[in-house]
């Protein structure tokens, strides 16, 4: 294989998979029919109602389910991929030790995986910066917004570097306000971290606004029902919501999703 042809593969190939749960005896599809490949540096939005098997698709990428059929591959010929160290996870409630500070928070997963100690400590200051927290290193979560709560929990995703970021609905408990600044803050982290992101989303909205690729998927049957690539600039502000190819999109979901 060529080194061009290593560059070009994806960080993560998901060929047909589905997921199953039994419940009171009963087999309950949960997703079914997921093919993404997600380039490494992407990130791609899974939006859809609530029960089509979002999360049941990020905790197969975090290596807490096995997938029943199809292949998942993480890592590629240039990118070795290790669940435990290499994941970072963003959840809805922001979930910080409410007797830790925001850096000792930040720092949490570094002494889990007992990380050198120092060199952590400086890496944490800087994430607090490149997420807006200067100043609040050694304020507890109550003295916090939810945004900022949410900024601090994207602090702690990134302390161990991870290959891949998971967020499940991260904006969700949020004024709508509020997460419209998450959403232009989420883009230049992105781009100032490059990392690779998985950001699961009820928001049809959000999902364009903030998808380089977009994965739409369905309940009733739980499948994936197309993935595509979101043809906007990555340098995107507000004002592009109000744009005819940003409204193409949103009735392109709309449209997978029954909306028509
Ligand atoms: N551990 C489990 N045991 C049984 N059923 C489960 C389990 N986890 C999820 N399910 C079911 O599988 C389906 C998909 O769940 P999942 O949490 O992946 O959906 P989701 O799209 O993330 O939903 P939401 O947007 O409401 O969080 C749901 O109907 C849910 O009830």
């Amino acid at each position: 294989m060529t080194s061009a042809t290593l560059a070009a593969e994806p960080l993560i190939r998901l060929s047909n998979v589905s997921k199953s749960y039994s419940t009171g005896g009963r087999r309950f599809v949960a997703v079914s029919n997921v093919t993404m490949d997600v380039r490494e540096g992407d990130m791609v939005a899974l939006v859809g109602p609530s029960g089509c098997g979002k999360t049941t698709v990020l905790k197969i990428l975090a290596g807490l389910h096995d997938a029943d059929e199809g292949e998942v591959r993480i890592g590629s010929g240039t990118t070795t991929f290790t669940p435990g160290r290499d994941v970072g996870m963003v959840f809805q409630q922001a979930l910080l030790l409410k007797w830790r500070t925001v850096l000792e928070n930040v720092m949490l997963p570094a002494e889990i995986l007992d990380l050198p100690y120092r060199v952590s400590q400086a890496r944490a200051r800087e994430l607090i910066k490149m997420v807006g927290l200067s100043g609040f290193e050694d304020k507890y979560p109550y003295e916090l917004s939810g945004g900022m709560q949410q900024r601090a929990a994207i602090a702690r995703a990134l302390i161990h570097d991870p290959k891949l970021i998971l967020m499940d609905e991260p904006f969700g408990a949020l004024d709508a306000l509020t997460r419209e600044k998450m959403n232009l803050e989420m883009l230049r982290i992105w781009r100032e971290s490059g990392k690779t992101i998985l950001f699961v989303t009820h928001s049809i909205q959000e999902a364009v606004f903030l998808g380089a690729r977009c994965a739409v998927l369905t309940a009733g049957p739980a499948r994936m029902a197309d993935y595509f690539d979101i043809d906007l600039p990555a340098d995107r502000g507000l004002d592009i919501k109000t744009t005819d190819a940003f409204g193409h999109y949103v009735k392109r979901i709309y449209g997978l999703l029954g909306f028509d």
